[in-house]
């Protein structure tokens, strides 16, 4: 897939090489497209940045399916500046995972041919509108939790788009609370419709942060070379931390009958979550995954004279010039 020049075990300075490049990430300094990095490094990085900018578009869907829909006209153009930033989202991070050597183009063939993942949560259909607000509220403090920790990252590219896109995701976390709070205090119509919303995102909302640490093979390898920063349960926990207490204020009732306060902690401590369906979900058989390839690939060949029109353009341009 990738051309790496760089980093193979097999070169005779491969051991001082890492050794080198390990302590530059103890230091906390940055690596750079162009710095020496191990062939895992890259590949490990391709993966999640390719991943999470996938996830980014995708993530367009669920929530776009309601702009057309929207209860007050401030309300759809909250939405369509949030939908508008996920695209710009999954942009940064597609150029982050470029600086690594892959192309656009082979991102986003894995996406749709079904070979790259995304993030679960978006596998997931949007039945009413209270969907939007607990999206905002719960999907993006998660997402806040998990890139928080990854604007710390070693790879300098990703660390500054996370920086960025975590301010983005700031506003869009506020305006999914305020909506859901607004709801949770208003008829009983639309608490009933926020309590079914929480009910249906919750444990996916948990499964978010990926599996436990215990079976995270990826986790030990991606914390030594500072690319993840915390572990999943840790950034899981945070979460729970921060959003069970103000759900509960806001007289809501999270569907877990296991959940309690650790006093000795202060962590509040979540009942089991069922794995059997988040591991279902990444596998393709979410409740939603075919739809949601089928919409990125219609929106790819929809798209698709806008991209020659580029092209021609650009080549137009070069060809002018050179005269
Ligand atoms: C934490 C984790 C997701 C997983 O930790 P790792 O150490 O990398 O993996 P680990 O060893 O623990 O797992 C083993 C296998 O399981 C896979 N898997 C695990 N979890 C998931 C999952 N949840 N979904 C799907 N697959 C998952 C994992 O890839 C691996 O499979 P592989 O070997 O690749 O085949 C990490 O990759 C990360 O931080 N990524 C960047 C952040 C990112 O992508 N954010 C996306 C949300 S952005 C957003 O929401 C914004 C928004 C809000 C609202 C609306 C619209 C947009």
């Amino acid at each position: 897939m990738v051309k790496l020049k760089l980093g193979y075990p097999e070169d005779p300075d491969y051991g001082e090489r890492l050794e080198e490049f390990e302590a530059r990430i103890a230091r906390g300094e940055k690596i750079e497209p162009g710095d020496w990095m191990p062939a895992e490094y890259r590949r490990q990085l391709i993966r999640m940045i390719s991943q999470h900018a996938h996830s980014e578009w995708v993530g367009m869907l669920p929530e776009g399916a309601w702009i057309t829909r929207a209860p007050s006209l401030r309300r759809k153009l909250i939405l369509l500046a949030k939908v508008q930033d996920e695209a710009g989202h999954g942009q940064y991070l597609y150029h982050a995972a470029e600086t690594l050597g892959i192309t656009r183009e082979e991102m986003v063939e894995a996406l749709l041919s079904g070979k790259a993942k995304y993030s679960n949560i978006f596998n997931y259909p949007t039945l009413t509108w209270a969907d939007v607000g607990i999206i905002g509220w719960l999907v993006d403090g998660m997402a806040i939790k998990n890139q928080t920790m990854l604007a710390q990252c070693s790879y300098g590219p990703y660390s500054r788009a996370m920086v960025r896109i975590c301010a983005e995701e700031t506003f869009h976390h506020k305006q999914g609370k305020e909506a859901v709070l607004l709801y949770a205090k208003g008829s009983k119509k639309q608490r009933q419709m926020v309590q079914d919303a929480l009910n249906r995102w919750w444990w996916p909302t948990l499964m978010m942060a990926g599996p436990h640490d215990t079976d995270s093979p990826h986790t030990p390898l991606l914390l030594r070379w500072g690319i993840k920063t915390k572990t999943n349960d840790q950034v899981r926990q945070e979460f729970l931390n921060e959003h069970v207490p103000e759900l509960l204020d806001a007289g809501l009732t999270i569907p877990d009958p296991d959940l309690r306060y650790d006093e000795k902690t202060g962590n509040w401590i979540h009942g089991p979550i069922p794995w059997e369906e988040f591991w279902k979900v990444i596998g393709g058989e979410g409740p939603m995954n075919r739809h949601r390839l089928a919409a990125r690939r219609k929106a790819h060949e929809e798209g698709r004279w806008v991209r020659e029109a580029l092209e021609a353009y650009g080549k137009r341009h070069l060809a002018q010039a050179a005269d």
